[in-house]
């Protein structure tokens, strides 16, 4: 049996090592290229990678993914071609895959379906947006049985009472949440964010990871003090774009790696 998200990231931390999640976008360079990012980034170390499903109305996302959504979905990216690719280089890919999408493509899809498309696709965790925990039944009951875990994000401004909500029905970790707005750029986060992410922690018993904002080494080292790791998306989104691995690299400890791209 294969590690679940959860156990995948209690290990790195097992190592003394903080969680480290890469957000990329499929599709955005063709499906291809996407495949060929996922090992090199599995190469490169990262825990866990979040595959993002390109969507034309992404109310969270910042222009750099919005733009990289834009650019996968005029590839002709859609859902149902993630989801075989993903099926395709299942037998190399041991880093757990999570899907970050909105909710209506999935009701497009159909629910049922979605999962068992997902579940032999080996993923491993869904981040919903804006599917808020109150409406979860909509897809918990299909989950029911897999190794798929639902991650539910908190904010900063989620009341004591909302985090205890989210913990007991979340799986995998607790995607905190570090800026009021959409992902990307760079921000001076304020130091009421870290004492957040330490009050987060400190009352729920999943791994805490957190994400939103985060674009250099420095900074993903300042905001994992105190808790279990972090996603970067738009700096890994605007970074593959360019080309640029270097940026890419800078968030790994490991020496570079050999790669296709
Ligand atoms: O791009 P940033 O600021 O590094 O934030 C991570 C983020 O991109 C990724 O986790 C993500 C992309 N789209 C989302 C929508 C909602 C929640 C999370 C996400």
């Amino acid at each position: 049996m294969t590690k679940t998200l959860q156990q995948v990231i209690e290990q790195k931390n097992e190592q003394g090592e903080k969680a480290f999640i890469p957000y990329i976008m499929a599709g955005d360079g063709g499906l291809t290229h996407t495949k060929e990012t996922i090992r090199y980034l599995q190469q490169l170390g990262a825990t866990a990678i979040e595959v993002g499903i390109p969507f034309s109305d992404p109310v969270a996302d910042g222009p750099v993914i919005e733009k990289a959504g834009l650019r996968a979905l005029a590839e002709g990216t859609n859902l149902r071609a993630i989801l075989a690719m993903l099926e395709e280089i299942k037998e190399d890919v041991q880093t757990p895959l999570i899907l970050m999408t909105y909710l209506n493509p999935l009701v497009h899809f159909g629910l049922q379906d979605f999962v068992k498309a997902a579940t032999k696709a080996n993923v491993k965790g869904l981040i919903i947006p804006d599917m808020p925990l109150e409406e979860r039944d909509l897809i918990q009951p299909f989950l029911e049985g897999t190794d798929i875990a639902l991650v539910q994000l908190v904010s900063l401004t989620s009341s004591k009472m909302r985090i205890q909500e989210i913990a007991e029905a979340a799986e995998g970790f607790i995607y905190a949440v570090t800026v009021n707005g959409t992902t990307g750029g760079q921000r001076d986060f304020q130091d009421h964010v870290m004492q957040h992410l330490k009050e987060i922690k400190s009352s729920v018993s999943l791994p805490v990871l957190a994400g939103f904002g985060i674009s250099n080494r420095q900074t993903a080292e300042k905001m994992s003090e105190g808790i279990d790791g972090v996603i970067v998306g738009s700096a890994i989104v605007d970074a593959l774009h360019r080309k640029d691995y270097d940026t890419i690299e800078q968030f790994f400890q490991k020496e570079p790696v050999e790669t296709n791209l």
